[in-house]
């Protein structure tokens, strides 16, 4: 395997260099800020640095002050300041004045203050703010230290302006800041104008603030411990200099590590109902739930509270999730035992994203080849593309099995409300009995085929194409090749197999089989829909994109799918999930899903540092309200535990059947309130007592009729089943199976585990059919064999 097929690591938040005592680290620290601040006058001609204050970084300056620079070129400003004149001796001002700039240090560099005097502090930091813009385009240089309570700049942990100046995407460079306990107000960069650096030098020093960095480190909100806001980001290169702390590791945080504070949390939540955890924290739905647009996720009836959340995100984090989801979407090869790069998303894009494999910009085939597959899919629709008759084609059969059929069906069924094209049907069992059942139903000569596979060698695709072509023959004669379309990577097997190259949709090895419903896999629902409806339909799985690359990792819905998923998989133990939409339309969802799910994470083989241990649960499922009477009975009161992930629409395509869509709901958030609050025998007992039943034999059913709750569910609630609801949940899907592979370490994106069984099945064939001889196979094999010979034979 070549180099370049090597999947990034999840790459260090930060780079740590460790010094004997604070001497050498001001040493150091002092040669680091002039390295950088020749290295940018050399680049660009002129170097921008924002100071921090503080006993550690003052040591630097004083050493500074006299570096060999080309200063005139050289503007510093500070990163906060008390806001006073420079004359007051608290002033950061006050230290420059007493370290960089003692007795003409730093000779001729140019100084842009934080205080510019004024009436207010907020009419004050107007003006430095237009001052300082035109520096820090962006800084070279931000150097900070760290105070006890883990605060950075301004940002004291309860200060007035500290979910403001913590905005990372915030517009404005600096803030006033007042906290508790504080002297005077500050003035402070926003951490947005601090992650505009071009590098971040992190200074600190001494056993009290190495604990401080260390808790930093851990679990916990920013606000909390604002140092943070600068350890979890990627915006920014940053180096930590750090010297006298004692044995401390303050080394970049391990998956390990990041796991045991999961265990952590854990064992705190040991024995705390889920129902209790509602009464400790009355603000848990918002705490625990996130929402992009309409589609709210809510985790609170899980087990989880904030603290363990928090511990599951950072495991996210310390697993490389955003790195490794920045470097699909650069087209990075992270399919790293195929070496290939992973790009689904592009085929959701529009004219003006921008997606590349490896370099090589994709966009212009994918839109060409989009283009081609829906104005087919048009042109079949309105009749243009007509049968060999001149006929409408009133059926269409997609030939196709695993990727090339589950989410063609499953969307086809989805989106019944917005099916206004020719009926859809779907042959892919290789028994005999799928094509025989399906075509039997149909006209030839009204029929149009679609062979899709991305390989155009799956055994069961070409064999029900081969007897579908048959048939399209007896029907319509030397015609039938108009009747057929195909949907392929393999473009040249498409054209051996006799179908015409103008009907003939290609796509990329870099979409997984299970990650093309996007692709002309989808043609049979471009049919169905049309062109405006599956263009919706891409748009939400771009919406959806959008939300996984930008919003927070504790806004993030596939993230949080994710961390719910780690928690019940490896915290909880539990080998199982079960996936039960309250929408009959999904009732193919879990069967998409499961090879969503299992064929990308059902792994043992790790690909990277993962979270070692269990990986891909089983998932199943069926619609609700269909399951409650069927296996709810052991969700409820089984002696295994399933999380369950509920999905509902709040309204229904219908109107006038509303009151069933009432119901529907009602039952839903009965099932998961069911799941989570139980019944104890007690409420049993006395229930049946109310009812009239004698005591005796209330108590001895009792125990059958209790149910013991506490059994976590999700839920996802979405406005209503439309083709851009369906793109949102489906993208939403893959990128929780993605992040979920992360932290595991698996390579999400190769299925070998389905090759043994295929190449067994070949060589079996002949031994099936009598022309070879079974004789070298196990016992089992040689026995089954021979009992079938003996039936057939019968
Ligand atoms: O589209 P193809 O190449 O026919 O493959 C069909 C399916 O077979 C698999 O390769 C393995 O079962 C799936 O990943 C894929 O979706």
């Amino acid at each position: 395997m070549s180099d370049v097929a090597v999947p990034p690591a999840p790459t260090p938040l930060y780079e740590l260099r460790r010094y004997d005592d604070a001497d050498a680290l001001a040493d150091a620290a002092a040669a680091r800020i002039a390295e950088l601040l020749q290295g940018a006058l050399s680049a660009r001609g002129r170097a921008v640095a924002a100071l921090s204050g503080g006993a550690t970084p003052q040591r630097a300056y004083a050493k500074l002050s006299r570096a060999k620079i080309d200063w005139p070129r050289v503007s510093v400003t500070l990163v906060d300041d008390l806001w006073a004149p420079a004359s007051d001796p608290r002033s950061n001002k006050n230290l420059l004045d007493l370290t960089l700039f003692y007795d003409g240090g730093a000779s001729g560099a140019r100084f842009a203050p934080l205080y510019t005097g004024g009436a207010s502090v907020e009419a004050g930091c107007a003006a430095a703010e237009a001052a300082l813009r035109p520096l820090a385009r962006p800084f070279d240089l931000v150097v900070l230290g760290m105070g006890p309570d883990g605060h950075v700049a301004s940002f004291f942990p309860g200060g007035d302006r500290l979910s403001e100046a913590l905005d990372p995407d915030g517009r404005a460079l600096l803030t006033p800041m007042r906290a508790p306990g504080l002297p005077g107000t500050r003035i402070s960069l926003t951490l947005a104008a601090i992650l505009q650096a071009r590098r971040i030098l992190l200074l600190f020093s001494g056993r009290t603030k190495a604990r401080t960095f260390q808790r930093a480190l851990g679990p916990g909100p920013v606000e909390d411990m604002p140092i943070r806001a600068i350890l979890r980001q990627r915006r920014a290169p940053v180096e930590v200099l750090c010297a006298d702390i004692d044995g401390a590791d303050v080394t970049p945080q391990p998956i390990a590590a990041a796991w045991k504070a999961v265990e952590t949390a854990r064992d705190r939540l040991a024995g705390r109902r889920i129902v209790d955890l509602f009464d400790t924290d009355p603000e848990r739905f918002e705490r625990l739930s996130a929402r992009a647009e309409d589609m709210l996720l809510d985790l609170s009836k899980t087990g989880l509270d904030a603290g363990a959340l928090e511990a599951l995100l950072n495991l996210a984090r310390a697993a490389g999730v955003e790195t490794l989801r920045d470097a699909m979407f650069e087209g990075r090869p992270i399919n790293a035992t195929e070496g290939r790069p992973v790009l689904h998303a592009a085929l959701r894009a529009r004219p003006g994203d921008v997606f590349a494999a490896e370099g090589v910009d994709v966009m212009p085939e994918v839109l060409e080849t989009r283009a081609r597959a829906l104005d087919f899919a048009e042109a079949v629709r309105s009749g243009a593309y007509a049968a060999a008759d001149g006929g409408r084609f009133t059926d269409v059969v997609n030939i196709g099995i695993g990727g090339s059929d589950l989410g063609p069906v499953m969307a086809v069924r989805a989106l019944a409300p917005v099916h206004d094209g020719p009926r859809c049907h779907f042959i892919s069992n290789v028994d005999g009995a799928h094509a025989q059942d399906v075509l039997r139903t149909l006209d030839p000569a009204r029929t149009l085929v679609l062979i899709a596979s991305k390989t155009f060698t799956t055994i069961e695709t070409m064999t029900n194409a081969d007897t579908a072509m048959r048939w399209m023959k007896a029907g319509v004669g030397e015609a039938a090749g108009g009747h057929f379309a195909a949907i392929s990577t393999a473009l040249d097997k498409v054209e051996a197999f006799g179908i015409d190259p103008a009907r003939a949709f290609g796509f990329w090895d870099w979409v997984g089989g299970r990650y093309s419903v996007w692709s002309s896999i989808g043609l049979s629902l471009m049919i169905a829909i049309g062109r405006a409806d599956f263009e919706a339909f891409l748009d939400g799985g771009r919406a959806m994109d959008a939300h996984f690359r930008t919003a927070p990792l504790d806004k993030n819905l596939p993230v949080l799918l994710a961390a719910a998923g780690v928690w019940h998989r490896n915290a909880l133990g539990l080998g199982s999930r079960a996936v039960i939409p309250y929408d009959q339309r999904l009732e193919r969802l879990p069967a998409y899903l499961q090879q969503l799910d299992m064929e990308s994470n059902g792994k043992t083989a790790r690909l990277r540092d993962g979270l070692p241990g269990e990986t891909g649960p089983v998932v199943w499922g069926e619609p609700g309200t269909n399951g409650q009477h069927a296996f709810f009975q052991l969700l409820h009161q089984g002696t295994t535990v399933i999380p369950v992930e509920f999905l509902v629409a709040a309204t229904g395509w219908e109107p006038e059947l509303a009151h069933h869509h009432s119901l529907l709901l009602a039952n839903c958030f009965a099932q998961s309130e069911a799941l989570m609050a139980g019944r104890s025998e007690q409420e049993a007992h006395d229930m049946m007592i109310a009812e009239g039943m004698e005591a005796a034999e209330a108590r001895r059913l009792a125990p059958h009729r209790a149910f013991s709750g506490d059994r976590p569910s999700t839920m996802l609630i979405y406005r209503k089943l439309d083709p851009y609801t369906l793109g949102r949940l489906v993208a939403l899907y893959e990128h929780r199976v993605f992040s979920e592979g992360v932290i595991w370490g698996v390579n999400a994106y190769d299925q070998w585990g389905v090759e043994l069984g295929k190449t067994l099945a070949k060589a079996l064939e002949p031994m099936v059919t009598g022309e070879a001889s079974a004789a070298e196979k196990d016992g089992s094999t040689i026995g089954l064999i021979g009992w079938m010979k003996a039936l057939q034979s019968g």
